[in-house]
């Protein structure tokens, strides 16, 4: 290291150092340059003796500054082409400058010998050390060739290891080859036997499935068209015989009536002929009495012509006697005719019995009408599902949504709403198709006339002795209202044909009695809304039920007798007027309560003694909107809250209904909803829920939310139910 250093400064100094004698040659400019030749040399470090530089080096620098100085002081000009005159340099000043410049130097070369001496010693020392490490790397040289030749022999003895090794794992890879081979060859013809054996079973099992399924379809099949058959054949049988026996009476009552009424016309027209055949022959008579009066007096007077007129009193009394007979036969043409009458009578008696036993066959029939008419209701399930979407209304600049109904040609039970859009993961766009089959489907051009025409059968199931309840599901502003209570809704329309059939069933010796009420649910409170507007939220109405009857009782709620069809307008304004005026929007309150309209039936037959009571509840229920989507706060979350509430265990006890076995528990005390139509839902009772739809895209979250729970409400199935019919004690 030492070494080193040395050598890099003696390299500087040769580089900087320059003999004194070339310094001079240097300056031996024109002596008018005085600048250049006057700079001094510059002594950085002492040259070193090993590089050929002069041993004294302190005598020649000396000598060459001796020589190069004048001490004379001239004046020169200050560059060749310059006119500027400068003074000589002080050459006494810089020589004492120089020379203590040298003084320094020697001192500084003096220093370095002594240092290179020292160095010198380090070097031999370190010499001494190398030779020590070159004996020791000798000997680490002939360990590592030892070392080496031990590694090389270790080195073949792992290559043929290694090569050992190689040879034993390809024999092992190729026995684990064969044996893998082998393996895979039984796996496969394991597999190969497995899948043939699989598909085997599953084909038998297929094919015994389908046979059975088959079988069993074409059985069902066959006793659907077998029972409908006979369902078509007793109906239409009835029918016929029904309209045969009808105009056979009407007939033969019209023929006798007819025969009746022209034998009379003709007795009549008889006796008058007859009568006036008398009158004629009393007439003549009469004249003939006074002829023979006249005679007489003439006799008197023409005694004389006595044997002249004898002969002509003889043939005046001959006739006499033939009148006389006359009337006789004439009298007893008479007799005829009132017999003939009294036959008329007697004919007209039967037929009039005939007409009763008609009428008795009629009420008979009636029953079997009843009967059968429940049957058709019973095939067609106690629970039944329609769905109506309304149509887009006029005022409204909504984006319709995408709603089909696929088979409106036909059944009319599907419709198919087709999603929202949803993005991929990977950025497309797709939509999901929707569908939904229900009972009946009515499209946004059905009319209520053709709605009812579809449960007027079940409103006749009430008069018939059954609990009806029907209502109407869906979100605020799908038509709910508008399908329940508008003038010509579902309320009105059912009362008007209660009332028909009430009156035709009066021949047939029914007697009913209509009682209507009309109620409220709102926050789980009852209202009547028959009852004073100031009462609404604030009487409290009870629910009450009579376990043996079957019956729901509602404390303290108005009840109206609907003695004619035009009651019920007034109840459905007096029910409008009281929600609007609790509510500050008209068609607020309506939204946020389910509405019940309760009618029971009483029907009393005076000839068989039969008794029915029956119920119908129409239900307009609240919009079904969900909780996040109406955003409600305050007042209005506790209303949402509560419909939720009340239409989820609306959901809860069909649900129940439809799997809970003999005795099992419903849940209708869960809400007031449930609990007040706790004997119209489930098992002595028939049920129609109608799905409202609104046509907006805006709506369809909600609407595809709807038709889901109205599909399982659809796929729930109820037991039969069962006429409240009794008997006269
Ligand atoms: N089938 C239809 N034909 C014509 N207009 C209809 C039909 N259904 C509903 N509408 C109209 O749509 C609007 C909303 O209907 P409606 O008030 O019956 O809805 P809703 O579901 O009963 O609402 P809410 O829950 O607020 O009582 C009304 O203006 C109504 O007249």
């Amino acid at each position: 290291m030492v070494e080193h250093l040395s050598l890099a400064s003696s390299t500087r100094s040769s580089r900087e150092f320059k003999s004194p004698e070339k310094e001079l040659q240097g300056q031996r400019t024109p002596s008018h340059i005085p600048v250049l030749a006057a700079t001094p040399p510059r002594f950085m470090a002492a040259p070193s003796p090993g590089l050929g530089v002069s041993p004294s080096p302190r005598s020649s620098i000396s000598r060459s500054l001796s020589r190069s100085v004048s001490p004379s002081k001239q004046s020169f000009f200050l560059t060749k082409d310059s006119n500027v005159r400068t003074e000589q340099w002080d050459y006494e000043s810089r020589f004492q400058t120089i020379e203590s410049q040298f003084q320094n130097m020697a001192k500084k070369v003096d220093n370095t010998i002594s240092e290179k001496e020292g160095l010198q010693e380090s070097i031999n020392q370190f010499k001494n050390k190398i030779s020590e490490l070159e004996s020791i790397r000798l000997q680490l040289t002939t360990n590592n060739t030892r070392l080496q030749s031990e590694l090389d022999e270790c080195r073949g003895k792992f290559t043929s290891a290694s090569l050992a090794l190689e040879e034993c794992r390809r024999a092992h890879s190729f026995e684990a080859d064969d044996l893998r081979r082998k393996h895979r060859n039984t796996t496969e013809d394991l597999r190969d036997e497995h899948r043939r054996e699989l598909e085997k079973m599953k084909k038998e099992n297929d094919n015994a499935a389908d046979k059975s399924r088959k079988d069993f379809e074409t059985e069902v099949e066959k006793l659907i068209k077998l029972h409908q058959n006979e369902l078509d054949e007793l109906q239409r049988k009835l029918k016929v015989e029904v309209a045969e026996e009808k105009s056979k009476r009407a007939q033969e009552f019209d023929e006798l009536q007819k025969q009746w009424a022209s034998k009379l016309h003709g007795v009549d027209i008889d006796l008058d002929a007859k009568e006036r055949e008398a009158q004629k022959v009393r007439g003549e008579l009469s004249i003939i009495t006074t002829d023979l009066e006249r005679e007489r007096l003439i006799k008197g007077s023409l005694q004389e012509k006595l044997s002249e007129a004898a002969g002509n009193n003889i043939a005046l009394e001959t006739a006499n006697r033939e009148m006389k007979a006359k009337i006789d036969f004439l009298e007893s043409d008479n007799q005829a005719q009132s017999n003939s009458f009294a036959e008329l009578h007697r004919r007209m008696q039967e037929a009039i019995e005939s007409a009763a036993q008609a009428n008795e066959k009629l009420r008979v029939e009636e029953t079997l009408r009843r009967k059968l008419h429940n049957q058709v209701q019973e095939l067609k399930g106690n629970i039944r599902v329609f769905c109506r979407v309304r149509p887009t209304l006029a005022s409204s600049e909504i984006e319709p949504a995408n709603i089909a109904y696929p088979d409106c040609e036909t059944d009319s039970k599907e419709v198919a709403v087709r999603g929202p859009e949803q993005r991929t993961a990977l950025g497309n766009v797709t939509t999901s198709n929707n569908s939904f089959s229900f009972d009946r489907v009515f499209g946004p051009t059905s009319q209520n006339a053709e709605v009812f025409e579809e449960i007027s059968q079940l409103v006749q199931s009430a008069l018939d002795g059954y609990n009806v309840c029907i209502f109407c599901y869906g979100q605020t502003g799908s038509g709910k209202t508008y399908t329940m209570s508008s003038p010509d809704g579902m309320i009105p329309r059912a009362v008007q044909q209660i009332y028909a059939e009430a009156t035709r069933l009066e021949e047939k010796g029914w007697k009913y009695r209509m009682d209507g009420s009309f109620v409220e649910v709102y926050n789980e409170n009852i209202n009547d809304l028959l009852g004073k507007s100031e009462d609404l939220d604030k009487k409290k109405l009870e629910i009450r039920h009579d376990t043996a009857k079957k019956q729901t009782i509602i404390t303290d709620v108005t009840t109206v007798e609907l003695d004619g069809p035009d009651r019920v307008d007034e109840m459905l304004k007096r029910a409008s007027n009281n929600r609007s005026v609790a509510a500050t929007k008209a068609n607020e309150r309506s939204s946020r309560s389910h509405s019940v309209f309760i009618l029971k039936l009483v029907g009393v037959n005076s000839i068989t003694g039969e008794r029915s009571e029956g119920t119908l509840n129409l239900v307009d229920l609240a919009g079904s909107e969900r909780l996040a989507h109406s955003q409600a706060q305050g007042e209005r979350l506790k209303e949402t809250q509560s419909i939720n509430k009340s239409l989820s265990c609306l959901g809860d006890v069909i649900n129940a209904l439809g799997s809970a076995k003999e005795n099992a528990h419903i849940p209708y005390r869960n809400s007031k909803l449930t609990y007040l139509l706790q004997y119209s839902l489930g098992g002595n009772s028939k049920t129609l829920m109608f799905v409202m739809v609104s046509p907006d895209q805006a709506h369809l979250q909600e609407t595809i939310t709807s038709l889901k729970f109205a599909t399982k409400v659809h796929n729930t199935h109820i037991g039969t139910a069962k006429k409240q019919t009794k008997t006269k004690d």
